[in-house]
């Protein structure tokens, strides 16, 4: 057989080289057509496998950014890559290999979830029909909804029409799917499930692109983040970096809190600030024993001496001095 191979060309042509990321872009720009500059030279390197959170709060350019890599849109100047293809050049060859759930899933409210499904599958040309009462009863499962999938769809709780959607683009397998704001409008139970959801669709190596404007969000599921601000790219990499990088918090608990916040200064602890019992700062670059020491010296009695783990939302407010506005 030599070098002939079997695979359909499409397939071939979406075949990314190991180790290449699955979504790559290089200076990418959108302008709309009023002059707004919603998206401004992003270099976004999404790598195979990650669960990856594009973070930013609304109006920051994330769902502009969606619709280009996914060809709906245009972009002003730039380039975009998705599994190794040019955006939107390759959007035919693309698309099949890429599940996704933009601004909530279309659905028939009078349909049942499973027609609604069968409506879905039915839309699809690559389909083989034979076969696909056992596709969308699989998908029906791995989003939960196999005891709801008679229902109208207009009888679904929001949550339960998110998971639809998912189901919807989960009929075929996926390389990729691309989330916009997935839980939004959910209650703290639905955003639960559709986050157990996230974590067991990418145990299965399925990268995950995700958006979203809730830090806790992306620090509970994500592997890999990317932080955006009007239009531009704060920092990616990482979760674990990304928090690592931003330095932890020092805490001191005391009886004694004026006292020990004056010490902590003149040990050079920044930012101090002191509620009830407790002393807090940013812990200087030196050998905290000596600072603990210090403390003990001028006769604080230290309860607690500790420096907080930082996390994603102090790497947050290091890189941009402000705080997240999670509002919305
Ligand atoms: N079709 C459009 N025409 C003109 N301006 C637009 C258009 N769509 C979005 N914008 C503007 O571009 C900027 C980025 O919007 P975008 O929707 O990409 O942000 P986002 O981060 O996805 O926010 P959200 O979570 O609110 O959707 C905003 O200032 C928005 O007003």
């Amino acid at each position: 057989m030599g070098e002939v191979s079997a695979e359909e060309p499409e397939q071939r042509e979406t075949r990314a080289e190991p180790g290449e990321p699955v979504i790559a872009t290089h200076a990418l720009t959108k302008r709309y057509r009023g002059g707004q500059l919603a998206v401004d030279g992003l270099d976004l390197t999404v790598p195979a496998g990650s669960v990856f959170g594009f973070l930013g709060p609304n109006g920051s350019g994330k769902t502009t950014t969606i619709r280009m890599l996914m060809g709906l849109i245009e972009p002003t100047s730039g380039t975009a890559r998705v599994l190794g293809q040019p955006m939107p050049r390759a959007t035919r060859a693309v698309l099949p290999h890429v599940g996704a759930l933009i601004e909530g899933p279309a659905l028939y409210g009078f349909l049942s979830g499973r027609d609604n499904l069968i409506r879905y599958d039915s839309a699809d040309p690559a389909a083989d029909p034979r076969t696909r009462r056992v596709r969308v009863a699989s998908a029906l499962d791995r989003v939960g909804l196999t005891a709801a999938a008679g229902k109208k769809a207009k009888a679904y709780s929001l949550g339960m029409k998110q998971r639809l959607g998912l189901a919807a683009a989960l009929l075929q397998p996926r390389r990729l799917l691309v989330l916009d704001e997935p839980t939004n409008g959910l209650d703290p139970q639905g955003m639960r499930e559709i986050r157990a959801l996230v974590r067991e669709l990418a145990s299965d190596g399925t990268t995950v692109f995700l958006s979203s404007h809730l830090l806790d969000e992306i620090a509970q599921v994500c592997t890999h983040a990317a932080v955006m601000a009007q239009g531009r790219l704060i920092t990616q990499g990482p979760v674990a970096e990304l928090s690592a990088g931003a330095r932890g918090r020092l805490v001191v608990t005391t009886p004694d809190p004026a006292e020990a916040a004056r010490i902590l200064k003149e040990q050079g602890v920044a930012d101090v600030v002191v509620t009830d019992d407790r002393v807090m700062g940013e812990p200087p670059d030196r050998d905290l024993a000596e600072v603990n020491a210090a403390l003990v010296t001028a006769g604080v009695r230290v309860r607690g001496f500790m420096v907080e783990r930082a996390s994603l939302e102090d790497a947050f407010v290091a890189l941009t001095g402000e705080g997240f506005d999670v509002a919305g």
